[in-house]
């Protein structure tokens, strides 16, 4: 019956007794209920075929509820404090009453099926708190697998009523980027005497940043932060700033005192009342937009390309040929191309 009706099937999460509609779900995530927006990212994240379609349907119904947040991406080099600096941020955003919500990128989960941030529990008073939501980086699939799936969750967050979406990526060079073209506005947390003035941060992620926060700020490390701000602000002076319009700074902070944190709360509140006057909010949205358009495309089409039946023995028999000598490069590719109009 079911083959009859692939609609009906389509349109029903299928649990062992409790079968959950698109339609209920979508109300339950626009009335922010948690748990029904922790299902939704469930289906989002999930690998399975079907799963994969009902969560596209769901974020299509969503869709005209989401892009009312502020978008706030957040790295810094393992112990830097960012665990700890965000439930601080959070919890003082939530006692504003703001609802925020936390996801994370860790690229090791993905690379080598390791976690950087995911082993430990993290964040758990700001889990616990009913204006918060902090939700683990997805862990399974390719680092683009993990992009779409924090773009989409950032999406039903939005939809669900938080305001603030932060997220967290570990300081290692490889989601950085990603996580800038997902955000608003990019923090860089920082350490002190870390040696050398980048502290093994490359100055191209430093000009992905619209501010700087070197943190722990506090007891006898307090004049050493204040070195090191100097320091960055000087390195920053020097640098294409990451949005126009407005120039990165450096400032200091400690997690742990909770100080300095209402000071960068006042630095990011400026940051989007300048863009968003000058029109550089909208053109950033506008070209995240587009080029997720465009990575998404190209996803679709090469798993579509090597996911077809004609090309997938096609193409290691063209790679034999290659290494043999018998087709060179090019000539291996247009006939792979050939076959793949053909099919
Ligand atoms: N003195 C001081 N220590 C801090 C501060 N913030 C964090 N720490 C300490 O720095 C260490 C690392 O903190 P985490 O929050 O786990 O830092 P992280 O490694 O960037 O975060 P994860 O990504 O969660 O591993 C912990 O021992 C914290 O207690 C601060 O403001 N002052």
């Amino acid at each position: 019956m079911d083959a009859q009706h692939p609609e009906k099937k389509r349109r029903f999460v299928k649990k062992k007794k409790d079968p959950i509609s698109i339609g209920t779900l979508k109300e339950g995530i626009l009335n922010g209920n948690r748990s029904s927006l922790a299902k939704a990212i469930t289906l989002i994240e999930s690998n399975a075929a079907h799963h994969y379609e009902w969560g596209q349907e769901l974020l299509g119904e969503v869709m005209p509820h989401t892009g009312n947040s502020l978008r706030i991406g957040i790295t810094g080099v393992p112990g830097a404090g960012k665990s700890t600096f965000i439930e601080a941020f959070g919890e003082m955003l939530c006692n504003q009453g703001h609802s925020v919500a936390v996801l994370a990128i860790d690229p090791s989960s993905s690379l080598s099926g390791g976690s950087i941030l995911g082993d430990k529990t993290r964040m758990e008073q700001l889990s616990k708190n009913p204006k918060a939501f902090v939700r683990p980086s997805p862990t399974a699939g390719t680092l683009g697998g993990v992009h779409r799936k924090t773009n989409e969750t950032l999406l039903l967050c939005e939809a669900a009523g938080y305001d603030i979406i932060i997220i967290e990526t570990v300081g290692v060079g490889q989601s950085e980027v990603m996580v800038r073209q997902m955000v608003d506005f990019f923090l860089l947390l920082a350490i002190t005497g870390a040696g050398d003035e980048l502290q093994g941060m490359k100055k191209g992620i430093m000009e992905l940043a619209d501010a700087m926060v070197v943190n722990k700020a506090d007891g006898d490390n307090k004049r050493l932060a204040d070195k090191t701000k100097r320091e960055l602000n000087q390195i920053l002076h020097f640098l294409v700033p990451a949005t126009k319009g407005w120039s990165s700074k450096a400032y200091t902070c400690s997690a742990i005192e909770k100080s300095g944190l209402k000071e960068l709360w006042d630095v990011i509140k400026e940051f989007e009342k300048t863009t968003k006057e000058t029109g550089s909010f909208q053109e950033r949205r506008d070209r995240q937009k587009k080029e997720w358009f465009y990575t998404m495309l190209k996803d679709r089409i090469l798993s579509d390309f090597f996911l077809d039946e004609r090309i997938k023995p096609a193409v290691p028999q063209m790679e034999e040929k290659v290494k043999s000598g018998d087709l060179t490069t090019s000539k291996a590719i247009e006939e792979l191309l050939h076959l793949y109009k053909q099919s």
